[in-house]
């Protein structure tokens, strides 16, 4: 009686040390029936990340080739290091009527939402800063002076909440409770009796 729903391209965003890399890694066990892109980066790899599996770790010079060829949806340079997306990877899947996840750092959101009306956008946020804060000490992956400069970067990015579809609170110790808001985003969008693109 209803056409099946569109595939839906969902834009997972929010400050650095929100927990982005966590929500998506505990999504992608819960959610076996949604795509997850694996984003390229010119960064180097943290402990316990799989190339291919967690990102697709490359030189800076590879990265720029890609640039150059148009092999990348949208590409921002984040603190320093290259984050992209592989556009063949997003194209494949939506071809095959898989619903896609993207993680997508602040400024490269409004790309996304240019090339991609239909994008349901997600902005991750913290309960404080100070937890905000707390999660990227903990982490132990940047140099003090570098921390806080992802600090001020958040107020900023925060400042950009309106732009987004939905705005989820990952609370500290619960991960699950924040990933199940956003099974639930999603499997809501795929109601909408106005299905959009992706
Ligand atoms: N709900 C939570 N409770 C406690 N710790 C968390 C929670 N979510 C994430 N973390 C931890 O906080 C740290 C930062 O998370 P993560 O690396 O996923 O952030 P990110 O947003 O992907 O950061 P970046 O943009 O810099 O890559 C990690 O050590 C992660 O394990």
């Amino acid at each position: 009686m209803v056409p099946p729903p569109q595939p839906r391209v969902v834009v997972i965003s929010g400050p650095s040390g929100v927990g982005k890399d966590a929500v998506i890694k505990r999504l992608q066990e819960l959610r076996p029936d949604l795509y997850f892109v694996v984003t390229a980066t010119s960064r180097a790899m943290r402990p316990g990340e799989v190339e291919g599996k967690d990102y697709f770790f490359v030189s800076k010079a590879t990265f720029e080739s890609w640039i150059a060829s148009g092999q990348l949806l949208e590409h921002a340079l984040v603190y320093g290091e290259y984050k992209g997306i592989p556009r063949q990877q997003v194209d494949a899947a939506l071809s095959k009527g898989s619903d896609v996840v993207l993680r997508i750092d602040v400024q490269g959101a409004d790309t996304v939402r240019r090339l991609m009306p239909g994008v349901v956008s997600v902005f991750i946020v913290a309960e404080s800063e100070a937890q905000l804060v707390a999660r990227l000490v903990s982490r132990k992956t940047e140099p003090l002076d570098k921390m806080v400069t992802r600090v001020k970067t958040a107020r900023d990015e925060t400042q950009h909440i309106h732009k987004f579809d939905y705005v989820v609170v990952n609370r500290e110790g619960q991960l699950d409770e924040c990933v199940a808001q956003l099974a639930a985003i999603i499997d809501a969008e795929k109601l909408r009796t106005k299905q959009q693109q992706g």
